[in-house]
C-alpha cells in the first residue's frame, strides 16, 4: 500500500478500500483528488447565473443523500432474448449459493433479504453459464449491490490478472461503487480491487494485477488499449453503470464503444440505467447480445393532492411581499422557493433572512460536498426555507416540505412554459407526502401565458390566491 492509504486511514470508506489492496502507484494522488471534489455546473467556465441540473452530479447526490433501500410496489417487467437462459427468483440471499465470505460481507452491510429487483437480477447475474442482462429500475433499488455481488463472486483469485470492467461515467460515481465493492467483500481480502480514475497513475513497466478495476471510460482505455497493461480478452464481466448518465457525458458513449469492441464476445455484459428511453436501448443494443431486460417500473410524479395557486404581483418586490404575507398568515412546515436565477435566489435569501427566517441556498456555485451539506441541515429541519434554482431537479425527495413557491415558473431557453420541471419541483410520488401546496408567482402577461399553459399540459386547474386578503391564505392552510 502506498502513502495515499496510510494518509486516508482517517476515513472510514478509505479502510475498507484498504482491505480490497486497492494500489496507488502516485502516492497521495488520490487522496488529493478527493478534495478537489469540486465540480460546479456551470459549464461554460463563466459565472452563469443559471443553473441546469448536471445528470452525473444529481445522480451522486441522489446516491449519498439516499436514506438505504427504496422500497416500491411496482412490479417487474422482465424480457428474454434468450430463451434457455433459467430464470426464477429468490426470496433469500442464500438461496443464490454465495461463497459464505461473500454472504458474511451482504449480511454485515445490513441487508437481510433481496430487493425487488436482486430477488430476480441475481439468479441471472450469476447463472452458469453466464448471461447478459439489461437492468432499468430508479436509484436505490438495489442495482449497484446486485452487480458487485455478481462481480465479487466471478473473480477467480488464483489468476492475477485483470477479470472484471466496471464503467462508471465519473469519477466521484467510480468511487461510490468501489465503496459498495469494498463493503461487500470486505471479508474476501484475496479479492484485490483498483480504481481506474483520474489521478491514479501507473507504473507502464507492469502489467496490472487486480482482479476488478472500477473507473472512468478514458482512464481504462488508456490503460487497456493505448498501454496494453491488461489483457481485455481476459475480462469476464463488463459493467456498464449509470448508462443514461454515460450518454449525457461527452465522448463516453464512443469510448465505451471502444472498450466493449476489445472485449471477448463471452464475456458478461451487464448493462444498467435508471432510465429507459429511446437512446439509452440504442446504446443498449450496441453493448448487449441477447439480453434478458429488467424493468422496474417507476414510480411518477403526479399532481394529484397537490393544490396549485398563482398569485398576481407586480413586479419582484411584490413577489416578496407575496411570500411575506403568506409566512404571516399561516404555519408554513418546511418550503422550497424556486428562483429562474442564482442572483434572484440571492437576493431573496438575503431578504428573508433579514426578515428573521432561517434560510439554506442552493445554487450550482456550491460545490457537491456543500450541496451535501445544505441538503442534509434542511432534511434534517435546521432550516425552514430552501431556495434554489434548476440545479435541484428530479430526485430529490424532501418528505417534510409542505409548500413549493415558484418565485419564477420553469421556462425552457426559448421562454416557453417547461412542464416536466414543474412536475419535478412540485410533483410528489406516492412513496412520499401525499398532500401539498404550490404557488406560482406571476408578474406579467408572458408569465401569466406559461401559467395557464402549465394547466392545460396537466389539466388541472391552478386557482387564483389573493394573497392581500388573509382571509383567502388561511383556506389554502386547511
Ligand atoms: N437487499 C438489500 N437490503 C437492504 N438494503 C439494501 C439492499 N440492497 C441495497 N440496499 C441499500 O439500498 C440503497 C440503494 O441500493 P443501491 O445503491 O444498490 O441502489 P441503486 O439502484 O444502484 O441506486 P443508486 O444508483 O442510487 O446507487 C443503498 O443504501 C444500499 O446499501
Amino acid at each position: 500500500m502506498g502513502d495515499w492509504a496510510k494518509k486516508a486511514e482517517d476515513q472510514e470508506v478509505s479502510k475498507l478500500v484498504d482491505k480490497l489492496n486497492i494500489e496507488s502507484d502516485t502516492g497521495n494522488s488520490h487522496r488529493k483528488k478527493c478534495s478537489d471534489y469540486d465540480l460546479r455546473v456551470s459549464k461554460s467556465g463563466e459565472e452563469t447565473e443559471f443553473d441546469v441540473a448536471d445528470p452525473a452530479e444529481t445522480s451522486l447526490l441522489i446516491k449519498i443523500l439516499g436514506k438505504g433501500l427504496v422500497n416500491t410496489k411496482l412490479s417487474l417487467d422482465i424480457q428474454q432474448k434468450n430463451p434457455n437462459s433459467p430464470l426464477h427468483s429468490v426470496k433469500t440471499f442464500e438461496a443464490l449459493h454465495l461463497k459464505a465470505s461473500l454472504l458474511k460481507g451482504i449480511y454485515a452491510m445490513g441487508f437481510n433479504t433481496p430487493s425487488k429487483i436482486q430477488e430476480t437480477a441475481l439468479p441471472t447475474l450469476l447463472a452458469d453459464p453466464p448471461q447478459n442482462m439489461i437492468a432499468q429500475s430508479q436509484s436505490g433499488t438495489g442495482k449497484t449491490a446486485a452487480f458487485v455481488l455478481a462481480m465479487l463472486s466471478r473473480v477467480n483469485v488464483s489468476l492475477n490478472h485483470p477479470q472484471v470492467l466496471c464503467l462508471s461515467p465519473t469519477y466521484e460515481l467510480a468511487i461510490q461503487t468501489g465503496e459498495v465493492a469494498a463493503r461487500m467483500g470486505q471479508f474476501c481480502p484475496e479479492i484485490k480491487l483498483r480504481f481506474a480514475v483520474r489521478g491514479e497513475e501507473v507504473d507502464r513497466s507492469k502489467k496490472i494485477e487486480e482482479h476488478i478495476l472500477i473507473g472512468t471510460p478514458g482512464k481504462l482505455l488508456d490503460w487497456g488499449i493505448k498501454f496494453r497493461l491488461f489483457d481485455m480478452k481476459k475480462i469476464i464481466v463488463f459493467v456498464l453503470d449509470e448508462a443514461d448518465v454515460m450518454i449525457a457525458t461527452q465522448g463516453h458513449h464512443d469510448q465505451c464503444i471502444r472498450i466493449h469492441k476489445m472485449l471477448n464476445p463471452q464475456c458478461q455484459m451487464l448493462f444498467f440505467s435508471a432510465t429507459y428511453d429511446k437512446e439509452v436501448m440504442d446504446f443498449a443494443r450496441l453493448i448487449v447480445a441477447d439480453p434478458t431486460i429488467i424493468r422496474l417500473m417507476r414510480e411518477e410524479e403526479s399532481l394529484e393532492n397537490i393544490k396549485q395557486y398563482y398569485v398576481k404581483c407586480k413586479n419582484e418586490e411584490g413577489k416578496y411581499n407575496a411570500i411575506q404575507n403568506i409566512y404571516g398568515c399561516i404555519s408554513v412546515g418546511q418550503a422550497i422557493i424556486f428562483c429562474h436565477t442564482r442572483r434572484t435566489a440571492a437576493w431573496l435569501a438575503a431578504k428573508m433572512t433579514s426578515d428573521g427566517h432561517s434560510v439554506a441556498v442552493l445554487s450550482g456555485d456550491l460545490t457537491v460536498e456543500q450541496r451535501l451539506a445544505v441538503l442534509d441541515r434542511f432534511r434534517s429541519g435546521l432550516e425552514k426555507v430552501l431556495i434554489t434554482t434548476n440545479v435541484l431537479s428530479r430526485g430529490i425527495d424532501i418528505e417534510q416540505v409542505t409548500i413549493v413557491v415558484n418565485f419564477d415558473l420553469p421556462v425552457d431557453v426559448r421562454g416557453m412554459a417547461d412542464c416536466e420541471t414543474y412536475l419535478h419541483r412540485i410533483g410528489r410520488t406516492g412513496r412520499f407526502g401525499k398532500s401539498g401546496i404550490a404557488i406560482n408567482l406571476l408578474t406579467d402577461e408572458k408569465t401569466m401565458k406559461v401559467c395557464s399553459d402549465i394547466e392545460k399540459h396537466f389539466n388541472k386547474k391552478i386557482e387564483v390566491l389573493n394573497t392581500d386578503s388573509a382571509d383567502d391564505i388561511e383556506k389554502i392552510g386547511t
